[in-house]
């Protein structure tokens, strides 16, 4: 398959100061990452919170500036791209975000929220502009008389419609699913879901699907990696990471899975809370909640190692 996006030794570090006097400390959300995402797959980025998978989402559409590294969209480097060449990559990939109760405006009618875009990016007249909206609003399970309506008067799941009916009215290829459902009530979930799946199958459609929901993450990815700290514990296909996990850490997130549906957050796995990520432990990331870890452990830091096609692991212990 073809790859569409190429990620190589990505940064995204954040400076922090206690007061303007003191020195910058760095919170390294994003700590030299590397995949790759094939065309049409489902690529889902898991993770305990601060694990740095939002900022990844944003970073590689170029949201937020990366400190370093490559960002190759269909074979372009475009952190290197010019403002006004960006603009094309802006339309081709969009952002879906976790809350669908802040990401629209409130103030504006669902016609200007899902026909912004199509201002910015496409010369169309206005009634082109009218009858692009009514389709795409269809396309998600609404009605044409919802354009003259308010955000406030829609429920959750409705909203997150509008949301991706925003993102899709602009025929992208590439859509960051941020948490898109952990907002939602489980039934309506599990509507959205299905909605996503039909529109990926539907355009041909690439998803980075960010998510805490393992069960989410069984039922809709293709492929899987898994964070830690700002750095791939674990990467590999569906049946890799759910068949055949290597990482103490995937394993661990596994023993944690919610039944799907429950929108359990992964809160709590084995031995005690994430470390700060502005002071994170020497040694493997992940060495003081591991249960296998040995005085090495400390010190040194295990390499991502490939330990069978596509399927790669960051730990010393790795098979
Ligand atoms: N703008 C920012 N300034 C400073 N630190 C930030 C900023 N954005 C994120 N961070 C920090 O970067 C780290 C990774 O955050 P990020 O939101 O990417 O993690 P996450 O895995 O998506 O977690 P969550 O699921 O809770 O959103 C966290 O320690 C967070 O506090």
């Amino acid at each position: 398959m073809a790859v569409l996006l190429k990620v190589e030794g990505l940064k995204k570090y954040f400076e922090i100061r206690k007061s303007m006097f003191s020195r910058p400390i760095y919170v390294k959300a994003v700590n030299d990452v590397s995949f790759e995402i094939q065309k049409g797959s489902i690529f889902a980025v898991v993770g305990e919170s601060g694990s740095g998978k939002s900022t990844l989402g944003r970073t590689v559409i170029k949201l937020i500036e990366p400190t370093s590294g490559k960002i190759l969209y269909d074979g372009r480097d475009i952190t290197q791209i010019e403002k006004k060449d960006f603009l094309e990559f802006r339309r081709r990939m969009q952002i879906v975000q976790q809350d669908p109760y802040n990401s629209l405006h409130p103030r504006k009618l669902v016609k200007d929220i899902v026909g912004e875009g199509l201002k910015i990016h496409f010369k169309m007249r206005s009634d082109e502009i009218y009858v692009r909206i009514k389709e795409i609003l269809e396309l998600v399970g609404m009605r044409e008389e919802h354009m003259f309506r308010y955000p406030h008067e829609f429920s959750g799941g409705q909203r997150q419609r509008i949301a991706i009916a925003r993102a899709l009215v602009l025929r992208p290829e590439f859509l960051v699913l941020d948490e898109p459902t952990s907002a939602l009530d489980v039934s309506v979930q599990a509507r959205v879901l299905a909605l996503l799946k039909e529109l990926r199958e539907k355009f041909g459609l690439t998803y980075m699907f960010i998510t805490h929901n393992l069960a989410v993450v069984d039922h809709m990815a293709t492929h899987v990696v898994v964070m830690y700290l700002g750095k791939i514990m674990e990467m590999g296909s569906k049946q890799d990471i759910f068949e055949r996990a290597s990482h103490p850490y995937t394993k661990a997130l596994l023993d944690s899975i919610p039944s799907f549906g429950t929108g359990r957050r992964i809160r709590s796995i084995p031995r005690g809370e994430i470390p700060n990520p502005a002071n994170p432990p020497s040694g493997c990331v992940f060495h003081t909640r591991c249960t296998q870890a040995v005085e090495m452990c400390k010190v040194e830091e295990p390499k991502l190692v490939e330990v069978s096609p596509g399927h790669f692991c960051r730990c010393h212990f790795c098979a």
